[in-house]
């Protein structure tokens, strides 16, 4: 069945919900679903307490009852909370999505990233060999993964830390290992970076994703990397779907009013979509518009449909992300996604 999504509640949905959207708690500011249900219950039954998305500090609590979801929104709504270390809660009523609604949410897949018009946008098909492909694969399975609630990492280079989408610049794990050398200089020789400053690839994120398994829209936070993201595709495909918030305010730590429109497109009229099909063996590079101000998405599926075809994602796709750990404030020209220029 799958955790159950849930949209911010608008006009004609009625005036009350059952389900609290909650900013500024869950797991990654230390509280556990359990202590947010508690606190929560003591304005009626909880049937149950969800990640709104990936960030950790937003839930969607979902009460049996909807008065006893208005009585919450009532007391709790824009005050510290005592029950929860004194947070201060940042509710809206929020809408579950049945899965019916959930399909034809897609936009048409190109097998080209030039065809998708992001400037900055490159994909490079077969950048590895099949060889290469086992030997990668091979290597990071050797090493010890790292259980997330929904898929497994390693990190080379610096750690990155889920709750703040940032590394500690002062724990350096070491060099990148040497199994991947040969693919940073292939990286190193694409002609059309020209930014050879942000060249110097020191962190390794290996994402490994069960199949189904996706990850919510975000731009890597712009204080923590430099200008270019690569990411390699191996073991099974993807689509990767690209979003452009032309009202900004889209920082991906934001609590704002607008940070569900990510979870929702179907609720914003200001976001532009467009998506690529990414196979194994295929290298994307993300480098100006397209690493500054476009999200990034990998939708949960398990068939992606491109073009008309239904393609099926293989048992797992591991990702091998370069990025270059940035000193010093970002000063990219696009402020509005910007976390150094908030
Ligand atoms: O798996 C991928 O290709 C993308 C990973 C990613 O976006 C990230 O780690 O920030
Ligand atoms: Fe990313």
């Amino acid at each position: 069945m799958g955790v159950p999504r849930f949209r911010r509640a608008k006009a004609g949905d009625g005036e009350l919900s059952p389900n609290l959207y909650v900013a500024n708690c869950g797991p990654a500011v230390g509280l556990s679903f359990e202590a947010i249900k508690s606190a929560f219950e003591s304005f009626g039954n909880v049937r149950g307490v969800f990640a709104a998305d990936e960030s950790g500090v937003r839930v969607i609590v979902s009460f049996v009852e909807e008065n006893c979801a208005e009585a919450a929104f009532k007391a709790l709504n824009g005050r510290p909370c005592p029950l929860l270390g004194g947070r201060s809660l940042h509710i809206r009523y929020s809408v579950h999505q049945p899965p019916t609604s959930q399909v034809n949410n897609s936009v048409p897949v190109s097998l080209e990233a030039s065809e998708l018009d992001i400037p900055g946008l490159y994909l490079l098909h077969d950048f590895v060999s099949t060889k290469e492909e086992e030997e990668l694969l091979a290597a990071v399975d050797n090493r010890p993964w790292k259980g997330l609630s929904k898929r497994r990492v390693q990190h080379y280079g610096y750690e990155f830390c889920y709750d703040t989408r940032n590394v500690d610049t002062r724990q350096c794990l070491g060099e990148l290992p040497s199994f991947v050398s040969s693919i940073v200089g292939r990286i190193l020789s694409f002609p059309d970076l020209n930014d050879s400053a942000s060249l110097v690839l020191d962190q390794l994120t290996v994402n490994e994703y069960p199949r189904g398994v996706g990850l919510s829209p975000h731009i890597d936070t712009h204080s923590a990397f430099e200008g270019l993201i690569c990411s390699l595709s191996l073991a099974g495909p993807c689509i990767m779907e690209f979003r452009r918030y032309s009202e900004g305010a889209m920082l991906p730590d934001a609590t704002s009013s607008t940070d569900m429109k990510v979870e929702n497109p179907d609720n914003c009229s200001s976001v532009i979509r467009r998506a690529v099909y990414l196979p194994p063996r295929s290298m994307l590079l993300l480098s100006g518009e397209a690493r500054y101000a476009w999200h990034h998405y990998i939708p949960h599926h398990k068939i992606d449909m491109v073009n008309d075809s239904a393609i099926k994602r293989g048992s797992r796709r591991v990702s091998f992300t370069f990025r270059k750990v940035r000193v010093g404030p970002c000063r990219c020209e696009f402020p509005q996604y910007c976390d150094s220029q908030r």
